[in-house]
């Protein structure tokens, strides 16, 4: 697991050899040891270069252990080995090509010399594991690049490119050409030089001014960045002990808060996170298609229709996967504006031309319709590009809860239709929803899996349904939200509750963000507001079940969030993003309770929790019951990659899983025994069952799940 070699006759390479990433298993540590221990004490080696077998340096520790401490503890621990290699009486110089990532880049800063690759990328990746630096990268990074650019990697764990890493002075040089053969000839020219200063264990920190405010405010920061997240403070204390502790003190204070982190349920989390992501690659359907067997059609071409703000993220995004885009916008202004955004976007034309005219489509391996939500304009685009389109093009609709299944009837090619739910901004988002309807063939699920890799995005196939996986669980939470209101709760306290938990927003100030007026429109679609409801019927009920209309009155007063500059908050001006409390809303609230005579009552944060977040995993459940989701795993990507739903919680179903199912069908039950009339909060038959089984882990879910119908 670690390849061992001399060269040019005094030069040690030592290869870690442990594909995909060559990742830090016990194996490879073991031989790690070993070879640098060969080195040591042969004389006829002079110096040492560190690689990674054919390609990548390294990615880090084998995260695969980290879920069993005996894993952990088995082999020699990245502490020794790393101390070993700073120690070596002979110059070791590491050789990056790929990337150096955690445990790969603290191994890298062990070495007295680092030669990079132009096109390698470094980081301490760690904090989005839920952990930190943990094997001296927190206290030898800070020694070299000074504690603010230290900080900055350590807290947002980003990957930094080998130019900036030249300049930040983490490489020592780069080069184009062949990276080991250059270390190598580097080795020999240090060979019997000093190494004291090239070892970070022996160097101080440089010195910071006004210590204390610095790590005041960069706590402050990392609070922000991830509310109620253990690592990003931990790195940050890490790095202080780095700015004012001896080393070896520092390395203690590593060792203390890594033990503490490892063990955490966070970091439990954000790992389950990890392979959850990469897991969505791996889709299956119950009709038996597979990742693995199903073969893809290149996509090579695109033509998106409706330039809105949705159909130019999504021009932007393929454009940048590589794809050559035609935009269609029928409304010539539209275009004109369109065509500057989408230019900005992208800095130049990037491979996108423009049309008025949906013919412009006829040649595209792909077409996504992105027009506004109304299945009568969608039916009908369909239907002409039906007979627009090339065979074989698949026809895809970014629509975020209609029937795929409708559309796909207004075609001849019902086999090739699919849905795409990009989230807004289409080119930023992560996430993307590949929904199949009942007639959609393998081959389409495959393609647009494959293209939303080339987009970067985490893609997710799911069933169809109305809201599809995502937007199906949200609607119990915001309809919680609402019903929070009417019972007493302000947006701000609900708001509070969420973003303490560690959401980016509370519910309030999405639906701000989003725009109210786009629910509103799908609950008139839907019948439950608008001209279809006749006067006579109670305002607060709909179809035997209680309704909140809080959201359309906010409509009819025009109150659409941000873009009018009033919703559940108030802003400055239209268009703009700080939100202040709102009096008006105080007393619209207090009128609303008083008409329909409710009594406003105490409701604390655990409630809110509690009745949102467990709704919304009901309806996971029942979302798995359907087959609409293949796994909970696949919900949980969904919902962190698409709703911000913290990664140090896992997702929805990996948090039902943490605070117990039994724990989660009381609170059901006791909630929905207080609101009767609420059957999100009706606890499902596969909760049921699963709390029946034992509550058996979340990967053995499934097995409870069989046998049940599948939509997918
Ligand atoms: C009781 C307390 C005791 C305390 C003891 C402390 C011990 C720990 C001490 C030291 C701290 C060091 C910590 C670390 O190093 S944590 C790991 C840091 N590294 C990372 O976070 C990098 C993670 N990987 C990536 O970002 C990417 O994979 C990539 C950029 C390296 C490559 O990307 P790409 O080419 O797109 O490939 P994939 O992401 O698809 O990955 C391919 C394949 O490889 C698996 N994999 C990737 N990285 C690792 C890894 N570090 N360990 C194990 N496996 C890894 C990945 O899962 C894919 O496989 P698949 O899931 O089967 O598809």
């Amino acid at each position: 697991m670690a390849q061992y070699r001399i060269v040019s006759g005094s030069v040690a390479v030592i290869s870690i050899q442990n594909p995909p990433v060559n990742a830090l298993s016990a194996a490879v540590r073991e031989g790690l040891l070993l070879s640098v221990r060969a080195a040591a004490s042969d004389p006829l080696v002079r110096s040492v270069v560190i690689s990674g077998h054919n390609g990548p340096f390294c990615g880090g520790a084998d995260i695969k252990e980290f879920g069993n401490v005996s894993h952990l503890e088995s082999g020699p621990h990245l502490v020794e080995i790393f101390e070993s290699v700073e120690a070596l009486a002979k110059p070791v110089v590491a050789a990056i090509e790929g990337f150096a990532l955690g445990g790969g880049l603290e191994l890298a800063l062990a070495c007295h010399y680092r030669f990079g690759h132009s096109e390698a990328r470094v980081g301490l990746p760690e904090v989005s594991l839920g952990l930190l630096p943990g094997a001296g990268g927190s206290q030898r990074l800070p020694r070299l690049l000074g504690v603010r650019a230290a900080l900055d990697m350590i807290v947002t764990g980003r990957h930094v490119a080998a130019g900036e890493a030249l300049k930040l002075g983490l490489l020592d040089r780069l080069t184009d050409g062949n990276t080991v053969d250059a270390a190598v000839r580097f080795a020999q020219s240090a060979e019997g030089k000093p190494l004291d200063d090239r070892r970070l264990g022996n160097r101080p920190c440089p010195p910071l001014e006004n210590i204390d405010a610095f790590f005041e405010e960069a706590l402050i920061h990392a609070r922000g960045r991830a509310r109620g997240a253990a690592a990003p403070l931990a790195c940050v204390q890490a790095v202080r002990g780095a700015a004012t502790l001896p080393f070896l003190k520092g390395m203690e204070l590593e060792k203390r808060l890594m033990e503490t982190l490892m063990t955490s349920g966070q970091a439990q989390a954000s790992r389950y996170c990890f392979f959850t992501e990469r897991g969505a690659a791996r889709w299956t359907t119950p009709t038996g298609a597979r990742w693995d067997t199903c073969r893809a059609r290149p996509i090579s071409t695109a033509a998106v229709i409706g330039l809105g703000t949705m159909g130019r993220g999504i021009t932007v995004a393929l454009a940048r996967a590589g794809l050559s885009v035609v935009a269609v916008e029928t409304q010539e202004h539209q275009l004109d504006e369109a065509q500057r955004a989408v230019s900005r976007m992208l800095k130049g034309g990037g491979g996108v031309s423009y049309s008025a005219d949906l013919q412009a489509a006829a040649g595209a391996d792909l077409v996504v319709e992105a027009v506004f939500e109304d299945m009568a304009v969608k039916e009908e685009i369909f239907k002409q590009l039906s007979s627009v389109c090339k065979p074989g093009a698949l026809l895809a609709t970014n629509t975020s809860s209609l029937d795929i299944d409708r559309l796909a009837s207004c075609t001849l090619r019902p086999e090739q239709v699919l849905g795409l739910h990009f989230f807004a901004p289409a080119h930023v988002m992560r996430l993307l929803e590949v929904v199949s309807g009942p007639r959609t063939s393998p081959q389409t699920v495959a393609a647009a899996m494959q293209l939303g890799r080339r987009m970067g995005k985490v893609s997710v196939a799911v069933g169809n349904c109305p809201g599809f996986v995502g937007n199906r669980m949200l609607k119990p939470y915001l309809e919680q939200a609402y019903f929070l209101l009417e019972e007493g709760a302000s947006p701000e306290l609900v708001d509070a509750a969420l973003e303490e938990f560690g959401f980016p927003m509370g519910v309030f100030k999405m639906s701000d963000l989003s725009g109210l007026d786009i629910g509103w429109r799908v609950r008139k679609e839907e019948g439950l507001t608008g001209p279809g409801v006749t006067a006579d019927q109670p305002m607060r009920t709909r179809r035997g079940r209680r309704y909140s209309p809080l959201g359309d009155l906010m409509c009819e007063e025009g109150r659409y969030g941000q873009k009018t500059g009033r919703g559940w908050y108030l802003y400055d001006r239209p268009g703009a993003r700080v939100a202040r409390s709102d009096p008006w809303l105080r007393s619209f609230l207090e009128e609303y309770r008083e008409r329909h005579g409710l009594l406003a009552r105490r409701i604390d944060q655990q409630e809110v929790l509690e009745r949102c977040l467990y709704a919304l995993i009901n309806e996971g459940f029942r979302v798995l019951e359907d087959g609409v989701a293949a796994s909970p795993q696949n919900i949980d990507a969904i919902y962190v990659f698409g709703y911000g739903w913290p990664k140090h919680r896992g997702g929805p179903m990996f948090y039902a899983a943490q605070v117990g199912l039994a724990r989660v069908l009381e609170g059901l039950e006791k909630y929905h025994k207080a609101h009767p009339d609420s059957p999100h909060l009706q606890p499902c038959s596969l909760l049921r069952r699963l709390v029946a089984s034992g509550s058996p882990p979340i990967h053995k879910w499934s097995e409870v799940v069989k046998g049940h119908r599948s939509q997918l």
